[in-house]
């Protein structure tokens, strides 16, 4: 016989007994509750002052007995639903009240958290007899966010309950499978997105759209972004302790299995978070980790990944399992008394070692390749700018290459170096590099030093700028700071707004724009090749300006040199 769940503290022999003998009660499938088992539940309750309830499953038979206090019931632990399922969770609950009142909060937020077939309450008469019936179910048709999504019913007692569960709940998982049926299939997951508004909505909703992109381009369903205004972030929970279970609620009645907040959580945040609910948490870093994972190609791309994905786990692994101290001692000879926890820790501690210097040993024949073409005294430039600005698809324009272009964040993650020819036999080299983001993850920057070193040999750098995109400013700055943390504020730069077809008047549009605005830059389109000649003018201006090439790193190439 299982145990009985809950607040059995200071319950008296004979009313535990009573409570074991719950076990014995059996429902018809087609009733809620059998006379019977209500009426032992509400003595129960009269007598101990606390909510009594039991888990019934389809047969009618009872999975849990529940102990609760006056106020509310804890349920067990029944685990997750598997993401996706338009199943109900195959139980019902069927609870005491102590007085004659409808479904509270905590009853609402048990029926969707756990994905209730029922939730029936039944109130507890001064006599100690079931009184009136309240139930709730969850409600397929509701689909505004801010929607009720649930349903409920009320008899006046158990003789005018006509409701055959059952049938309710099969009625209720065609619908659910129904409204899900429309939807594309994602294969990574529905989320909801979250985001504290610090600064005024209108900031946060700006950041908000390139969280909806991260999440598409990680493959990721979102259903829907949710706000909350607040001075501060919740210390624990980020998001207030109400919202926190709103979301949850939502989430669940969506169908989805991950939030996502758009604020990077510190270890005790993730964990309290996902304390509270049953979803998957993630922020902001860890979708770019996992993006960057999904799309590292080189051996040397993987390597920096895995690393940076490493040491952000890493002081999340030693939050999660503290106070938890499982002996595993002795065995291969580690120490006695070691826990799992430390053994994970080293584990992960020696495997970032030995990425470490793996990454290293590539980063050497790297250097060996840089020194070559540094002899070769052949200018570089680098391309760099925000994610999805369009550097990719220029490096292909002007060296005829084909580099993956795709509508994605961070379809690039490795360098391609390209020889480009100017008039006069004039020739450089070109490199397209991993796109920037805001608030780049530190982690990330650190694994990808090796690759954004790269950029210190750049004589000039080409800063790409997708001028259709509202947010180009803050995309802009983003660039420049990272830029300038790179220790690479003094490299010649030169501003290439591209995306100029997709604005009015195109090139010259903007343009005119620039002029008017005394502002620095070339318009092009590296998708039409739109002025990619102008492009090519001011480089070659730059970089063999009066007969000499400006190179930041104080080498010089003659105009008439002859490279390679
Ligand atoms: N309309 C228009 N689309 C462009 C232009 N340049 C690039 N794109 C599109 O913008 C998207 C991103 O282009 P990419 O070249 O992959 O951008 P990127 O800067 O290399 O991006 P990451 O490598 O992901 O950081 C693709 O869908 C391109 O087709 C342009 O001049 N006009
Ligand atoms: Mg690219």
């Amino acid at each position: 016989m299982p145990a009985i769940h809950g607040n059995i503290q200071g319950l008296k022999p004979s009313q535990l007994q009573r409570l074991e003998a719950t076990w014995r009660q059996h429902v018809r499938p087609d009733e809620v509750v059998s006379p019977e088992l209500a009426g032992h539940l509400c003595a129960l309750t009269q007598e101990t002052g606390r909510q009594v309830g039991v888990l019934v499953d389809r047969r009618g038979d009872i999975e849990h007995v529940i102990v609760g206090d006056a106020t509310r019931l804890d349920l067990p632990d029944i685990g997750r639903m598997r993401a996706g399922d338009t199943r109900l969770r195959g139980l019902r609950l069927v609870h005491t009240h102590l007085k004659d009142e409808p479904l509270t909060p905590d009853d609402i937020t048990d029926l969707a958290l756990l994905r209730l077939d029922l939730v029936c309450a039944i109130e507890t008469r001064p006599d100690g007899q079931p009184g009136k019936v309240y139930l709730g179910h969850l409600d397929p048709e509701s689909v505004g966010p801010r929607e009720r999504f649930w349903k409920t019913r009320k008899a006046s007692g158990l003789h005018t309950l006509d409701v055959d569960p059952v049938a309710l709940a099969e009625e209720l998982e065609e619908a659910f499978g129904h409204a899900i049926a429309g939807r594309e299939v994602t294969p990574q997951g529905r989320a909801l997105l979250v985001g504290v508004a610090l600064e005024g909505r209108a900031a946060a909703e700006a950041t908000m759209v390139e969280l909806r992109e991260l999440a598409r381009t990680a493959g990721i369903e979102v259903l829907d972004v949710v706000f909350q205004s607040r001075e501060q972030i919740d210390p624990r929970f980020v998001v207030g302790r109400g919202k926190l279970e709103e979301l949850n609620q939502q989430a669940m009645r969506r169908f989805a299995d991950m939030i996502i907040f758009d604020h990077d959580l510190t270890p005790a945040q993730a964990r309290h978070i996902s304390d509270h609910t049953s979803l998957k948490v993630l922020d902001r870093t860890q979708l770019i980790l996992d993006i960057f994972a999904q799309h590292a190609h080189s051996a040397e791309g993987r390597l920096q990944v895995e690393l940076a994905q490493l040491r952000y786990r890493l002081p999340r692994l030693a939050q999660r399992d503290e106070g938890l101290s499982r002996l595993t001692g002795g065995i291969g000879g580690r120490g006695p008394g070691e826990t799992k926890l430390e053994i994970d820790r080293r584990r992960v501690r020696d495997r970032i070692a030995l990425l470490e210097k793996r990454i290293d040993a590539v980063g050497a024949s790297r250097q060996v390749r840089r020194k070559q073409r540094v002899r070769h005294d052949v200018p570089i430039i680098s391309i760099v700018g925000y994610t999805n600005a369009g550097k990719s698809t220029l490096l292909n324009h002007l060296t005829d290459s084909d580099v993956v272009v795709e509508d994605k964040l961070f379809a690039t993650l490795d360098p391609s170096s390209r020889r480009l020819r100017f008039p006069q036999d004039r020739e450089v080299v070109i490199t397209d590099t991993v796109g920037f983001i805001r608030a780049l993850p530190r982690t990330l920057v650190n694994a990808f030093r090796a690759t954004l070193e790269e950029l210190e040999d750049a004589d000039l750098l080409l800063h790409v700028v997708d001028a259709s995109d509202p947010a180009y400013r803050l995309q802009m700055e983003a660039v420049e700071k990272i830029l300038q943390d790179l220790g690479l504020q003094d490299t010649p730069r030169l501003l290439v707004f591209n995306k100029s077809d997709l604005l009015e008047g195109g090139v010259e549009g903007v343009m005119a724009l620039l002029e008017a605005h005394a502002s620095e830059g070339v318009p092009i389109s590296a998708r039409t090749g739109e002025g990619l000649t102008e492009l090519l003018l001011r480089t070659e201006e730059l970089l063999w300006h009066e007969g000499k090439a400006l190179t930041a790193s104080g080498r010089s190439f003659q105009e008439d040199s002859v490279p390679y």
